[in-house]
């Protein structure tokens, strides 16, 4: 069992407070002293049925190597993509695996990964012989916006209105890590890439083939750090 860690991304949301690109991409951003990315790995190597990881960073990274510095069972590559799902299908050509191995897949921007979801997560694929992914009931009341935004000017934002509720009951939101066999995985990508699915995460992939991926419990303190505000909140669950 393999995990993979895309670790490409340029953080552009989590830079919006700055107006400018952020210097550092956030997945090397200091959390409780040490960069997002080694939190996100770390959570990986604590469950030991994970033989090794893998890191994809973009061909231009300068950071990685300090991030990981010392961490055992850790491989980096550095065969990022223009977006997450190219990084993820690379970080799987490079890894050798072999049709039935099982892959991980998760999120270089979720350092809060407990061991208990991770190992919920191994046991259920592992005893059903089914891929999933972690992944948390949605517990607000669930708006869709219209097509009608206000024009934004010097005194008011842009304001929307709502042009319907959705109902929420059977709705889960996604997290990481996402689980499968590498041979799903591999076929998956190259289906989703000819019928043009839009794939912002491998269960959609595997859900285009006709396998449905088990759902299991996921936690709130593997929320994907996002905007700028998703650091003080991530350090307040670490600390
Ligand atoms: N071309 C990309 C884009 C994203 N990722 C990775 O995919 C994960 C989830 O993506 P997201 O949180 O959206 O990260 P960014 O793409 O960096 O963020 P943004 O969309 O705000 O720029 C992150 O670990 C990110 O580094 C990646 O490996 N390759
Ligand atoms: C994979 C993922 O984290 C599941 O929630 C998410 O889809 C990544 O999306 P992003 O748009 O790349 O942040």
């Amino acid at each position: 069992m393999i995990a993979i860690v895309p670790a490409a991304g340029v953080g552009a949301r989590a830079a919006q407070d700055t107006g400018t690109a952020s210097p550092i991409p956030k997945q090397y951003r200091l959390l409780h002293g040490q960069p997002m990315l080694r939190h996100a790995v770390a959570a990986l190597l604590a469950e030991r049925r994970i033989a090794r990881v893998i890191v994809a960073v973009s061909p231009s990274d300068a950071w990685v190597d300090t991030a990981l510095s010392g961490l055992p069972r850790t491989d980096v590559f550095a065969c990022g993509g223009p977006t997450r799902a190219e990084t993820v299908q690379a970080a799987l050509r490079a890894s050798g695996c072999t049709e039935h191995d099982w892959v991980l897949v998760h999120d270089a921007a979720r350092p809060g990964l407990p061991l208990a979801a991770l190992q919920r997560l191994i046991d259920a694929c592992v005893r059903s012989g089914t891929g999933g992914l972690l992944a948390i009931p949605v517990a607000d009341t669930i708006k869709l916006q219209d097509n009608d935004p206000s024009p934004a000017d010097d005194d008011m934002p842009q304001l929307r209105r709502v042009a319907q509720t959705v109902p929420r009951a059977g709705l889960w939101q996604a997290q990481t890590p996402q689980m499968f066999q590498a041979g799903v995985l591999r076929r998956a990508f190259a289906e989703a890439i000819l019928a043009g699915v839009d794939m912002t995460d491998e269960a959609s992939a595997v859900e285009a083939l006709g396998q449905p991926p088990l759902l299991v419990q996921g936690s709130p303190r593997n929320f994907k750090v996002t905007w700028p505000e998703d650091f003080d909140l991530m350090e307040r669950w670490m600390s």
